[in-house]
């Protein structure tokens, strides 16, 4: 199943920033606009009834002006005519006036606002309405009072159309906020998809990224677990990616990726996961899954997607992979166990050869582990002194005279003791550290064996093995030229052995590394002859000095093995090279590879490889006593 960013990302609980943000702005909003309305309207309330009762203090007083007459005369019928003016003022309810004494002396008012027979009763009377008071005076004496009764029916009329105001304007200013909003959101909601999408998909291959199809895997079990389903992850490694992308460049190498991608997506169902989890690794997930049988057919079905080339910028391509298969909860019980046990398996089909697959079975678990560790003590190893150089010596078959010796890396191990090189050297391959390893065997032997012959020995070739990574390594001429200077070495006297298979990897490679080498004046010889499948054309263009016949033809000898041993030699005598005869045991092989006419002898029957002092007193002390 291709999976959908969006789908396997929103963490369970949590509001997307979009959505927060609406209603958070929406809340916060609608509160802003209550607590500033109320406090308009209190503030609109107070102003209203302070300028009502302002208005009637004026009223108050103009009565009391003009009804100083009509009091001090008891004229009763013209201070209600004064009054009767107060017909027309809005709001009013009553207006009267009181003698000295407080007794109503005349007033003006509606029918259900009647005022009191006294002052004391009329300024008490309120009614929820405003009630003022002003007195009457005639040359500083008090002759009367007038007081106003005013009602707040337009108080409450104008509070009622400030109100009706506010909530129009507040709900025209919540449409622009929202429209604005509206906006804003629809901005921030595509850049957290996209955001979303980006954190969760390989922008290479447009795949679920490892983060990503490791949370879909965590769903995935977590399913099974609950339905009693078994679940297949598949840990798919490109053999040779790393060669495409340095030779063909990035570009080339992000197209291959891509189409590899394709097929993986053409070869599983839709239902599956194809995520991109590192540089050349991908991940396929299962579920759910059948049985066993049904993974290692997918699996099967995924080596044979990408067994034809790919046609990329810069030339075709093969992207052959290795499978490693494991199921939950059958190997593993956890996600991070099934992970660690499919790479397990990985590894182990990588071992067995590249374009492999391979099922998890738990004694896979202790080797791997061992191998890691062996990765990580080797570091440590090559600047820890544990290392050390040991020598063969290498004898002429007719005179058996010694001409030369191999040099042989040597591993003691603090704790686990020796380790053989059979089993260290493809891991130095595999991790890279050949190439610090083979360049300090390099600089050892060619002082050691320079140092002999200083000290009066003979004057001996050394062979040195080679790997692969240290062909393809930019610096490798540079470190050879510098070990021969900083020993002294003759540059002829040293011999770089290369395997069939290294030199078939990459023949225009090897061609130009082997003329570099030669151009420096070392000899080259091609090792374990025989066992890899060398075109024998390329012996003719290769500048090869020496053969060197592997050990298993030559334990064959005398009764079996001879028809290939005489190819090889007349091979070697018809393209002028030499012939070391390796793996030589039993003093009946020495005889015959001498009547056949061999070159070069080396064997545990002449001399096992030996720590350097050992070599010395053995072979080199006598002649320089
Ligand atoms: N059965 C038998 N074996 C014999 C006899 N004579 C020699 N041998 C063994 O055969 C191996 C010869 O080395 P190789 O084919 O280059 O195979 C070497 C070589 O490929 C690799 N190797 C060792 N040292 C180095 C090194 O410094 N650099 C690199 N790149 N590879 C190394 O490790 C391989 C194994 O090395 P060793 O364990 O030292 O094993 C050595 C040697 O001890 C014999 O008569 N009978």
């Amino acid at each position: 199943m291709k999976l959908l960013p969006s789908q396997a990302t929103a963490p369970k609980g949590r509001m997307p920033i979009a959505a927060a943000l609406r209603s958070g702005q929406l809340l916060a909003a609608v509160a802003a606009l209550v607590i500033a309305g109320a406090v308009l309207v209190a503030y609109q309330l107070l102003e209203i009834r302070q300028a009502l009762a302002d208005g009637a203090r004026v009223q108050a007083a103009i009565v009391a002006d003009s009804v100083t007459a009509p009091l001090m005369f008891g004229d009763r019928e013209s201070a209600q005519e004064t009054l009767r003016a107060f017909r027309y003022a809005q709001g009013l309810k009553a207006v009267g006036i009181y003698d000295q004494d407080g007794r109503r002396f005349a007033e003006f008012s509606y029918p259900d606002s009647r005022l009191p027979l006294t002052l004391q009763a009329a300024l008490g009377e309120r009614d929820g309405g405003i009630v003022v008071k002003d007195t009457v005076r005639y040359r500083g004496n008090v002759v009367g009072h007038t007081v106003l009764h005013v009602g707040t029916d337009r108080l409450r009329g104008a509070m009622l159309r400030y109100v009706g105001l506010l909530v129009v304007a507040s709900l025209g200013a919540m449409l622009v906020v929202a429209t604005l909003g509206r906006t804003t959101r629809a901005r921030v909601a595509a850049a957290e998809r996209k955001l979303d999408y980006m954190a969760h998909t390989d922008h290479v291959t447009q795949l679920p990224n490892r983060h990503a199809t490791y949370a879909r895997l965590e769903g995935a079990l977590e399913e099974a677990g609950v339905a009693g389903t078994q679940v297949a992850l598949l840990l798919v490694d490109l053999d040779n990616f790393k060669t495409v992308n340095d030779t063909a460049g990035h570009a080339a190498g992000d197209e291959l990726l891509k189409k590899v991608a394709a097929a993986l997506s053409g070869a599983v169902r839709t239902s599956d996961l194809v995520g991109r989890i590192g540089g050349d690794e991908f991940a396929i997930i299962v579920a759910p899954v059948p049985g066993r049988a049904s993974a290692v057919a997918i699996a099967d079905k995924v080596t044979q997607a990408l067994r034809h080339p790919f046609a990329v910028e810069g030339g075709e391509f093969f992207a052959t992979a290795s499978v490693g298969v494991c199921l939950y909860p059958d190997d593993a019980t956890t996600m991070s166990e099934l992970v660690s046990s499919a790479d397990t398996a990985l590894y182990h089909a990588k071992q067995s050869g590249r374009n492999r697959l391979a099922e998890f079975v738990p004694a896979m678990t202790a080797a791997t582990q061992r191998r890691a560790a062996l990765e990580r003590e080797l570091r440590r190893a090559i600047d820890g002194g544990q290392l050390a150089v040991h020598y063969q010596p290498q004898f002429d078959c007719a005179s058996g005279a010694l001409l030369g010796v191999e040099a042989l890396v040597r591993w003691r191990h603090p704790e686990h003791g020796p380790i053989s090189p059979a089993e260290f050297i493809p891991i130095a391959e595999e991790s890279g550290l050949i190439v610090e390893l083979g360049s300090w065997v390099l600089r050892h032997a060619c002082a050691e064996v320079a140092q002999w012959q200083r000290a009066g020995g003979p004057a001996l070739t050394l062979a040195v093995n080679m790997s692969a990574r240290q062909l393809r390594e930019p610096g490798f001429i540079e470190d050879v030229t510098r070990a021969l200077a900083s020993s002294g070495l003759a540059p002829g006297r040293l011999e770089l052995e290369l395997t069939e298979s290294v030199l078939m990897e990459d023949v225009a490679g090897a061609l130009a590394f082997m003329q570099s080498v030669r151009a420096l004046g070392v000899r080259l010889a091609i090792d374990d002859f025989g066992t890899g499948y060398s075109s024998l054309a390329y012996l003719q263009t290769f500048p090869i000095n020496q053969l060197k016949v592997d050990r298993s033809f030559v334990q064959l000898l005398p009764q079996r093995g001879e028809t290939i041993i005489h190819a090889v030699l007349a091979l070697a005598r018809g393209f002028g090279l030499t012939v070391v005869a390796e793996g030589v045991e039993e003093p009946r092989q020495l005889e015959w590879l001498r009547e056949a006419g061999c070159d070069v002898v080396q064997g545990y029957l002449l001399g096992m490889p030996m720590a350097a002092d050992a070599f010395r007193e053995r072979f080199l002390e006598p002649a320089t006593a």
